[in-house]
């Protein structure tokens, strides 16, 4: 007699959709400024499976101010234009309680940029206050798990005031970007070393998204035909580890802004996709990552800010790496960095 399965076997080679697995549910995910340049690059990558995968259909919730609603329509009118598989319905609002309603992924990009000769925590008293409203809609309307990107600088700072104005959120849900200094970071030793930057890993940007950062190859490591060797080693040059290495990450994003009169945009908005996709998909075996969280005081770093480390994610959560060894020089970068942060703190605290 035939079984179910064989029939199924028999009739699926006359039509092999029936052997398909269940498609999967879109996922809703939200870009606030979408109008922007690093929205405009964001959305189509995220509509292609850059950051949730090539079998992972999307919703995008797009939000940016009401000045910005023609220009919203327009992106809107574009990613229907792309005909994208994976996208299964678009929300272009200026509405945070629509956009952030129901939402599993939220990439929080509304904000002002800073200009040539800017510091990130210039734009403190502009950016925070966009914060403490956000909060207020993520935790009355995303979905109960929804993970969150701040990206808008000063994107740490931006991240404690999201997570102090949205205390039912998991202060574990709520990261920042420093992902594009560490894919950054990743590409100078690359670059140093004439390899390809899919062989460099291990690279660490602890602290501030800012000129404070501390780009860290020390543990870096490069894949080469007689298998994984240290950076340090390869480089062998301490001098430029220590100085020109580390000046080039922290000022990459004022260089950038130098030569196109706007911020790092395309750079930005794939490093956001590999911070979301690392977090939700998990980071290869051996692979660490740089995001920034909420410190739980590991590595000395004191609690209370967002500060970047090393993680490794699994099943959706990240965890912070450990057990490091940290010299003198990185003690004192990596306490320079905790120290800025505590500073923003207390100013954006006088604008809220
Ligand atoms: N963390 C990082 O690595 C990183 C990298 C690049 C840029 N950035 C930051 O990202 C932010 C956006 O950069 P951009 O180049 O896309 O700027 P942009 O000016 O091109 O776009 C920002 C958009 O945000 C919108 N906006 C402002 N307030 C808003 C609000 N309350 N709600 C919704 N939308 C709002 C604006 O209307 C605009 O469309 C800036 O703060 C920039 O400094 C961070
Ligand atoms: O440098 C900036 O102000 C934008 C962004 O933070 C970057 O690092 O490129």
């Amino acid at each position: 007699m035939m079984t179910s399965n064989s029939l199924l076997q028999r009739l699926a080679k006359w039509c092999p959709w029936l052997l398909r697995d269940e498609p999967k549910k879109p996922v809703k995910v939200l870009v606030t400024g979408a109008a922007g340049q690093i929205g405009y690059a964001i959305v189509a990558m995220i509509a292609r499976g850059l950051m949730l995968g090539a079998d992972q259909p999307v919703v995008l919730h797009m939000l940016d101010l009401p000045f910005a609603a023609d220009a919203l329509n327009g992106v809107r009118m574009e990613l229907i234009d792309a005909a994208l598989p994976l996208l299964r319905g678009v929300v272009a609002t200026s509405d945070e309680a629509k956009a952030f309603e129901g939402v599993n992924v939220a990439i929080l990009i509304g904000g002002w940029p800073r200009k040539d000769g800017m510091e990130r925590k210039d734009l403190i008293s502009k950016n925070v206050t966009i914060y403490k409203s956000q909060a207020t809609a993520l935790q009355q309307h995303a979905a109960p798990n929804c993970k969150v990107l701040v990206v808008a600088n000063p994107a740490n700072t931006n991240a404690l005031v999201l997570k102090e104005f949205a205390p039912a959120i998991p202060a574990k849900n709520i990261t920042c970007l420093t992902r594009l200094d560490h894919n950054r970071a990743l590409g100078q030793v690359a670059e140093k070393l004439n390899v390809h930057v899919g062989d460099v890993k291990n690279a660490i940007i602890w602290g501030n998204h800012s000129s404070t950062q501390f780009p860290d190859a020390s543990h870096a490591t490069v894949c080469t035909d007689r298998g994984e060797m240290p950076v340090r080693e390869l480089v062998a040059d301490e001098k430029w580890l220590r100085e020109e290495f580390v000046s080039t990450v922290q000022q990459r994003g004022a260089a950038v802004i130098k030569a196109r009169k706007q911020s790092s945009s395309l750079s930005a908005a794939s490093a956001a996709c590999d911070h979301i996709r690392d977090w939700i998909l998990g980071t290869p075996k051996g692979t660490w990552v740089s995001m920034g969280v909420y410190s739980d005081g590991s590595y000395g770093v004191p609690e209370g800010v967002f500060y970047s480390f090393p993680v490794t994610c699994e099943k959706g959560e990240w965890s912070i790496v450990q057990g490091l060894q940290i010299d003198g020089f990185a003690r004192t970068k990596m306490d320079a960095s905790a120290t800025e942060l505590k500073e923003e703190k207390s100013i954006a605290y006088g604008f809220l």
